[in-house]
């Protein structure tokens, strides 16, 4: 499928998806959010992938939802369409590992597309913000809930309500983004991550992700059942068996996801 607002490319297992609208930053709109839910299912049911990249342009991630697009709506028609209310649940059903690979701007729906994502590479010149307070709005596809999982009430209170940017440094230190790159070397070092994801075991990979997930929604003690349960289902895979094996006998590991 060829898509205009975004550009997909696959290569060593890895998908590499770009937003791609130049003029407005990457401003998301609802063409550019519908061809990148497809994208995103399309890499996720490709036997060929597995790890997908997320990336923007040098100047932006994204600058966010696209106020053109929705400042004219009224309260009717945004509910009645629930607005962004898809993307979350489409980004969300993914089950490949996804990383966020940001540079430049990633403002209002942009930090929160890469906050979907399972996690965040960023550039040095990253700059982070939840800036809907200044259009009149709060953040809609979690910015003040995510974020504040991320960063903690303190911080996320003082993104949601000054609207101010958040630089790679500072995003790193508040456990926003999971490491900081040089700009020049962004995808380079973000491929590099998926490929060494790539290469485990699948069937392990999108179980540690679900595993992760669930610590965002389960109490203590039944995440860590729930993560128990699922470490012993391993044990039911030829994975687990080749896994062990491999590191016995002091070799690289060959999964075959099964
Ligand atoms: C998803 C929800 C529910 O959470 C809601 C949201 O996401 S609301 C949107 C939140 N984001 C913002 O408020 C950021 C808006 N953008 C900016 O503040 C600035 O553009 C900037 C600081 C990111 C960059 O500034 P600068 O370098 O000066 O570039 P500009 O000239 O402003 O922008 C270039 C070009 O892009 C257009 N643009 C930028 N952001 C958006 C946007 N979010 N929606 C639509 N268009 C956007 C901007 O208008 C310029 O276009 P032209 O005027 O040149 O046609």
């Amino acid at each position: 499928m060829a898509f205009e607002t975004i550009i997909v490319d696959v290569e060593d297992h890895v998908a590499l998806i770009k937003l791609n609208r130049p003029d407005a930053l990457n401003a998301l709109n609802s063409q550019l959010l519908s061809e990148l839910c497809t994208a995103l299912d399309e890499a996720d049911a490709n036997d060929k992938v597995r790890c997908i990249v997320l990336t923007g342009s040098e100047k932006a991630f994204a600058a966010g939802a696209d106020i053109k697009e929705m400042s004219e709506k009224t309260y009717v028609e945004v509910f009645t369409e629930n607005l962004f209310g898809e993307v979350g649940d489409r980004v969300a059903a993914i089950r490949k590992p996804i990383i966020a690979a940001v540079s430049g701007y990633a403002l209002g729906g942009g930090c929160e597309m890469a906050m979907m994502c399972d996690f965040i590479i960023a550039s040095d010149t990253a700059k982070f913000g939840q800036p809907e307070i200044n259009l009149g709005v709060i953040a809609g596809i979690g910015g003040t809930q995510r974020l504040t999982r991320f960063v903690g009430k303190s911080k996320s209170m003082d993104m949601n309500l000054t609207g101010r940017f958040m630089n790679a440094e500072e995003a790193e230190r508040s456990g926003l983004v999971s490491r900081v790159v040089p700009a020049k070397k962004l995808i380079e070092e973000a491929t590099a991550a998926a490929q060494k994801i790539a290469e485990k075991s699948q069937l392990t990979a999108m179980a540690a992700k679900e595993a992760v997930n669930r610590s965002y929604e389960l109490t203590l003690n039944e995440g860590l059942l729930f993560e128990r349960r699922v470490f012993h289902s391993m044990f039911a895979t030829e994975d687990q068996k080749e896994g062990m094996a491999a590191f016995l006998e002091k070799r690289e590991a060959q999964f075959r996801d099964k």
